[in-house]
């Protein structure tokens, strides 16, 4: 009796932890808005405060969140493996998958082996359009496109100039993966 209350007390606890994970990964300060140069994309509606997480996403869910390609929605995090922010769940429909590609980003992704966060690089003011640099992530994309901001073409780290590089490498703005990949080719 004693051995099974325990089992469901820990039962309980895995499956809310599962929750604070996977779950409802979107704060609440968020809206979408849309233009016709970059589409739909996330603006903060308040205040965010340094180094606050918006977004975190399980990579420990066999759901077939992981891709061997890219697609012009998925996140890569690591040499082989694309995360799939459309197959992500969350309470409202999945929206990490509009985060722009910022050259001055406002968020960092963070990728371990079990998830990715987003956090602030700094306090965001409400009304700023939310984003990364997408060559931190990607090494080479599925889906290049000419930056709506400065017109520079993003296709992924491999095919920006050394100069462009070094300068995301020395910003610590570079994903794991990326450093490695990059270290392979010096
Ligand atoms: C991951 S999706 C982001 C959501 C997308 N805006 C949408 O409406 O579905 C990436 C695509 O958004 C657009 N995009 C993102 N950042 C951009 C930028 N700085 N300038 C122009 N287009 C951008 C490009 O079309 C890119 O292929």
């Amino acid at each position: 009796m004693v051995f099974r209350v325990l089992c469901r007390v820990g039962q309980r606890q895995r499956r809310s932890f599962a929750q604070v994970v996977d779950g409802g990964f979107v704060a609440p300060k968020l809206k979408t808005l849309e233009d016709p140069m970059v589409g739909k994309h996330l603006v903060t509606s308040e205040t965010v405060a340094r180094s606050e997480v918006l977004f975190k996403v399980d990579l420990t869910v066999e759901d077939g969140r992981l891709l061997r390609d890219p697609n012009m929605y998925s996140l890569q995090v690591s040499e082989h493996q694309h995360l799939d922010l459309q197959k992500v769940p969350d309470d409202k429909g999945g929206i990490a998958r509009f985060l722009s590609h910022l050259d001055e980003p406002n968020l960092k992704p963070v990728i371990t082996d079990e998830s990715v966060t987003f956090s602030a690089v700094r306090k965001l003011e409400p009304g700023e359009e939310l984003g990364f640099h997408y060559c931190t992530t990607e090494w080479s994309m599925a889906s290049p496109f000419e930056c709506a901001k400065d017109g520079q073409s993003i296709q992924g780290f491999v095919y920006l100039d050394a100069e462009t590089q070094d300068i995301l490498k020395k910003k610590e703005l570079l994903a794991a993966h990326i450093q490695r990949m990059a270290s392979k080719l010096e």
